[in-house]
């Protein structure tokens, strides 16, 4: 089922719990926690200290998407600080494998995310181990960048992929998700939806939060009815 993960990124963090109630009342059911370290990625964000300060703040489950140079290093932090899932990137993980298997040794829902110029195909053998796949439709480091149409073929084979082997990672997607481009994620099998600016960016993120997840939601169900009507 589709679901909001609202990016505290574009929160006011001086107003960070009073923003994720917000976004919850929308229908927000994951806050999505970007931790950027300046190395992998050009900013810096935030870590452990403010996951533990939210997590006393929401009981829904927080989804850290690490983008850092040394995710294995860190993970045991974000556990004991209340994350739930972890992601991290394939460009940034030497050993892939065995940092996502730390990650659900530490009781937490292990992810894996691609950039835009990373094919899904690189992922084939760990797709059996992963909760879900984070396939950015920007390039990772900044909220409010314009989404990469050329994503959307990336989210139809992956989609194509889960189907063909019987896997059930779910799908995710970051970046540039607003009302005009959540339709066609949704459509093309994404149902984990990544936004911040959309949500939080004008200031009434009950109302925005609430209307891009009816869009997301009609796009869900068209696109069931369209498998459906395929045999697919
Ligand atoms: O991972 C991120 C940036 O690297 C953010 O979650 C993402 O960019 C949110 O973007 P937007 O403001 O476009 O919704």
């Amino acid at each position: 089922m589709t679901e909001l993960c609202f990016s505290i990124l574009a929160a006011d963090f001086a107003h960070l719990a009073d923003d994720v109630a917000k976004a919850t009342e929308g229908g927000g059911t994951v806050v999505h926690f970007d931790v950027m370290d300046g190395v992998f990625v050009p900013n810096i964000s935030i870590g452990p200290p403010v996951l533990n300060s939210l997590r006393k703040a929401t009981a829904l489950p927080i989804d850290c998407h690490l983008m850092i140079a040394n995710a294995d290093a860190y993970i045991p932090a974000f556990a004991d600080n209340g994350a739930d899932w972890v992601s991290v990137q394939w460009e940034a993980c030497r050993h892939l494998n065995r940092t996502l298997e730390l990650i659900r040794s530490h009781g937490m829902k292990p992810g894996v995310v691609i950039n835009p110029a990373t094919p899904v195909e690189f992922l084939t053998d760990v797709l059996d181990i992963v909760d879900h796949v984070l396939v950015m439709t920007v390039n990772p480091g900044f909220g409010g960048q314009a989404f990469i149409p050329g994503t959307l073929k990336k989210i139809e084979r992956l989609a194509q992929m889960r189907q063909e082997r019987d896997l059930d990672f779910r799908i995710q997607v970051d970046g540039g998700i607003d009302h005009t481009t959540v339709e066609s994620v949704v459509k093309a099998g994404a149902e984990l939806l990544v936004a911040g600016t959309s949500v939080f960016g004008r200031g009434q993120a009950v109302e925005d939060a609430r209307s891009l997840l009816d869009l997301a939601r009609k796009a869900e169900l068209a696109r069931k009815t369209e498998l459906a009507t395929s045999g697919r």
